[in-house]
């Protein structure tokens, strides 16, 4: 898988309950459009989309549930428990939050990755990360790739966002990372997914500004108003 996707687009088709097009037969066409447009791979949330996704393209799945804890603010792939289910959905790859917060049960990041490699080996392992610290953890767990999912959603991270200062903090996890680094989160133009293959990334996740339409209507409205 992580040759396929190889300086390649990955879409993310993501509709939480509260959104609007929350739907797995909606995703699977978010997925169907991602193909037909060139994509490489897909992410996607919770078991019922991917099983959806998967039946519709063949193009590589990297799994995630997305699930509120609460003794956690870790939401993505929290526990060995999601692990489990996403294993039922014949995705390719797991995502999961490789933040150094608390996690859900007093299980730890270590403990998951173990757990994941062990009991489920065909399934490769995506490291969720926010800071430059959690790059240097993730290279030591037993994770086949690391993505910038999590920078400026954790307390850590609050003040850094990716593309601020012409992509510092992905040079930065690109100079500490010893596994392909997949750069993802508010990569919102063709422009910035170039850019960030420029700089060596492996591959470029987008979501919102490819299948998240209110948030591009509201781009729109604010640049006219
Ligand atoms: C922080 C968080 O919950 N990120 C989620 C992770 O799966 C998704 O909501 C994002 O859409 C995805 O990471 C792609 O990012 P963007 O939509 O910004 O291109």
């Amino acid at each position: 898988m992580l040759n396929k996707i190889k300086n390649k687009l990955i879409v993310s088709c993501q509709a939480l309950d509260h959104e609007p097009l929350h739907s797995d037969f909606i995703m699977s066409k978010m997925a169907l459009a991602a193909l037909q447009g060139g994509a490489a791979g897909i992410r996607a949330n919770s078991v019922i989309d991917i099983k959806a996704i998967k039946k519709e393209v063949d193009l590589p799945v990297i799994g995630i549930i997305k699930r509120d804890y609460p003794d956690s603010k870790v939401f993505i792939t929290a526990t060995t428990k999601e692990i489990d289910e996403l294993a039922t959905s014949n995705c390719d790859m797991i995502a999961l939050d490789a933040t150094s917060r608390v996690r859900p049960n007093g299980q730890s990041l270590a403990e998951i990755v173990q757990y994941a490699k062990k009991t489920y080996p065909q399934i490769l392992l995506m490291a969720d990360v926010a800071t430059v610290e959690d790059v240097r953890v993730a290279n030591q767990l037993g994770f086949d790739c690391i993505s910038s999912t999590l920078i400026g959603y954790t307390e850590e991270s609050k003040n850094d966002s990716v593309a601020a200062d012409d992509f510092a903090i992905l040079r930065k996890m690109l100079a500490e990372s010893q596994l392909p680094l997949i750069a993802e989160g508010n990569i919102d133009t063709p422009e910035k997914a170039k850019r960030v293959l420029s700089l060596g990334v492996h591959s470029v996740v987008v979501g919102g500004a490819i299948t998240r339409p209110q948030l591009i209507t509201e781009k729109f409205v604010n640049a006219i108003e």
